[in-house]
């Protein structure tokens, strides 16, 4: 079941700072030992390694590939420069890896598996990219995300770096590698400092999956 060794997550209830609160420079998730390091206190931004093997890794690209559509962005649905990736949200149910995966990134961040949407896989080929934006959302009243986990699925031969561009991060897409960020404080109002991107791809193509949070369940 659920184990983590090596550090110590806040409970979404006692949260007031941040949810991401452990020390050291490794962690380990149901028998996986992951390095993990810090890249910004607050907002926490962390990257973790050995997330996902590389079979795993490939058989979440096999599921995803031939449900791909041209990624949309905003409440109504519209293609957009802004992000020119394919994308698909994976039901649970896709794929007994689809939800070990799922799980595991939710144990990673320390919050319930009914608090995540779906599964989200993205494809970049070379000139495609996201550009810079918040995952939250805008409208104060809805169910709103606060925290991100993406993880890289394969290795890219150029570009594909998530950025972020007010803290001056940069974070090269490595297969079995996830980066972790949140955005909401006890103050309620996202931290604009967590604007990220996906940088063009230059050269290769690159797979990601996403899973993101929301404050209070969305799902069963
Ligand atoms: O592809 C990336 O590096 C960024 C993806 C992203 O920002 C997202 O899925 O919200
Ligand atoms: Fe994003």
């Amino acid at each position: 079941m659920c184990s983590v060794r090596g550090g110590t997550w806040l409970n979404q209830k006692v949260k007031e700072q941040s949810m991401f609160s452990f020390s050291g420079n490794s962690v380990e998730v149901d028998g996986r030992e992951m390095a993990v390091s810090l890249l910004s206190a607050e907002p926490a931004i962390a990257v973790f390694e050995n997330v996902l093997d590389d079979a795993e890794c490939d058989a979440v690209i096999e599921v995803s590939r031939a449900h791909l559509k041209r990624s949309k962005i905003g409440t109504d649905k519209r293609e957009h420069a802004m992000r020119t990736s394919s994308g698909v949200f994976l039901d649970e149910h896709y794929s007994p890896v689809v939800s070990e995966v799922e799980r595991r990134l939710s144990v990673m961040m320390g919050m319930p598996l009914t608090n995540a949407e779906d599964l989200h896989v993205l494809h970049y080929q070379p000139g495609e990219e996201y550009r810079a934006h918040m995952d939250s959302f805008t409208r104060a009243e809805v169910n709103n995300r606060i925290a991100t986990m993406i993880v890289y699925l394969n290795d890219v031969e150029e570009g594909g770096e998530t950025v972020f561009p007010k803290l001056g991060l940069s974070i090269p897409p490595k297969r079995g590698t996830a980066v972790y960020f949140e955005y909401f404080y006890s103050e309620q109002k996202t931290n604009a400092l967590t604007l990220h991107a996906g940088s063009p791809v230059v050269q290769g193509e690159k797979w990601a999956a996403t899973l993101w949070v929301r404050r209070q369940q969305i799902r069963e």
